[in-house]
């Protein structure tokens, strides 16, 4: 029986993660969980999953589901929670669901306690990956990816020598705006941009795919994850999302993985590695009903934020703090209407602008810079 400690339960993957754990329970076991602020939400979730520990983002929530569950449950709130859920005792791997940097802590608490990684939540790697890497080998433990591109990627690779690659292609959706121009990125809204045409998702990803940062913040993740220089790592337009990415090895061979749009799918592979479960549940893919794939290169004026964030990752140090926290606010803004969509992109374009690189951030110079450029961001937008 594999024990499992989930942050993020109540989100996208985190109840996507409940499903693998129902279909599979007599291989799966949640212990415990965290949730930010739905609380309708979480006491099913408890009282059908009945971990040890809960955590939950404020007081007041932490107080209603003391009420509700006395001493069945421990519950508990803010970071200490969070990185209490992460590390407990019985759980061996931790699936990193949450949302944002508020995940990096909890993180690396979890990777001293000698948890496995299933790692989500790509802000973290974005804002810290060299300390996250670092402490994962000093530890020794393996942080399995999540997100369906580096899963496809990790699965291509399978075990391959970092020395074998030519180059790792990511494949982009191109999101909810990618028929539009600049020009015509000017108009739209935030119902539109929160129309995926594939993945079912949280709405900070959705638009994070809509202005391509997504994909940026994958590159990044990609770098660190499979320690490849971004002069190997390449994006391809690929409308359908059925090849989720592929690796190009030094003898020219192609390896790709492929499948339904189907969340499940990874988080599952994460949770069996280096084994596969059978599902029952899901999609099959039938090519022969999608007819033809389509691919397009990256145009890099297009997508700017593209541009921006492969700029981030070369630079490193602490710009890639900077273009996760700037990016976090800006689009936080965005999703209370407070800015246009074209604004998220220059408002991450002058945090970066204005930013003295530190090298090889510490954790606390890490929280800090995430702390002044949600600051800056916060009193611009409001
Ligand atoms: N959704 C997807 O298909 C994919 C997501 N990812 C990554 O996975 C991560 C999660 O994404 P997704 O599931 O879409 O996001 P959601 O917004 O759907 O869920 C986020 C989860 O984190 C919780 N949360 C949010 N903010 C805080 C906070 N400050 N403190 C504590 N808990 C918090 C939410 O709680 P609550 O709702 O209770 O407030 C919720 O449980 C992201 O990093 C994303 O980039 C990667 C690949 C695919
Ligand atoms: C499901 C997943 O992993 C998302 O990151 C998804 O890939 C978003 O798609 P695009 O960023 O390609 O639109
Ligand atoms: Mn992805």
């Amino acid at each position: 029986m594999k024990k499992i400690a989930l942050l993020g339960s109540t989100g996208s993957i985190g109840t996507q993660t409940l499903d693998v754990i129902r279909e599979h329970s007599e291989h799966f076991q949640l212990v415990s969980m965290s949730i930010g602020h739905n609380i309708d939400l979480a006491k099913k979730q408890i009282h059908e999953f009945q971990p040890e520990v809960v955590s939950v983002a404020d007081k007041e929530s932490m107080h209603k589901l003391q009420v509700e569950f006395g001493d069945k449950v421990k519950v508990l709130c803010g970071e200490e929670g969070l990185i209490e859920v992460a590390t407990i005792e019985s759980a061996d791997v931790l699936v990193n669901a949450v949302l944002g940097s508020v995940g990096l802590q909890p993180t690396l608490a979890a990777i001293e306690a000698k948890k496995q990684i299933a790692i989500a939540n790509k802000e973290t790697l974005v804002t810290a990956g060299h300390l996250v890497t670092k402490a994962a080998k000093i530890h020794n433990v393996p942080l399995l990816p999540v997100d369906s591109e580096h899963s496809a990627i990790f699965q291509a690779l399978n075990g391959e020598n970092h020395e074998q690659i030519e180059q790792i292609i990511l494949t982009a959706s191109g999101g909810s705006f990618r028929d539009l121009s600049r020009e015509e990125l000017k108009h739209v809204t935030l119902e539109a941009a929160l129309k995926h045409p594939n993945w079912s998702m949280g709405a900070k990803i959705t638009i994070d795919s809509a202005t391509m940062m997504n994909k940026g913040l994958e590159v990044i993740e990609a770098h660190w994850l499979f320690d490849i220089p971004y002069s190997h790592i390449d994006v391809l337009l690929h409308k359908e999302s059925i090849i989720h990415s592929m690796v190009e090895f030094v003898d020219k061979s192609v390896i790709a993985q492929l499948g339904t749009p189907d969340m499940r799918v990874p988080i599952q592979y994460a949770l069996t590695y280096p084994k596969r479960l059978e599902r029952k549940t899901g999609d099959r893919l039938k090519l022969w009903e999608l007819g033809a794939l389509h691919f397009q290169p990256l145009d890099l004026e297009r997508y700017r934020m593209m541009a921006l964030a492969y700029e981030a990752g070369k630079i490193g140090g602490s710009m890639p703090t900077v273009l996760n926290a700037a990016n976090e606010e800006a689009v936080s803004a965005f999703l209370s209407k407070k800015i246009d969509f074209l604004s998220i992109e220059r408002l991450i374009e002058q945090a970066l602008e204005h930013h003295d690189v530190i090298k090889e951030p510490t954790l606390d110079e890490i929280v800090e810079i995430d702390q002044r450029i949600r600051d800056l961001i916060h009193s611009k937008v409001n």
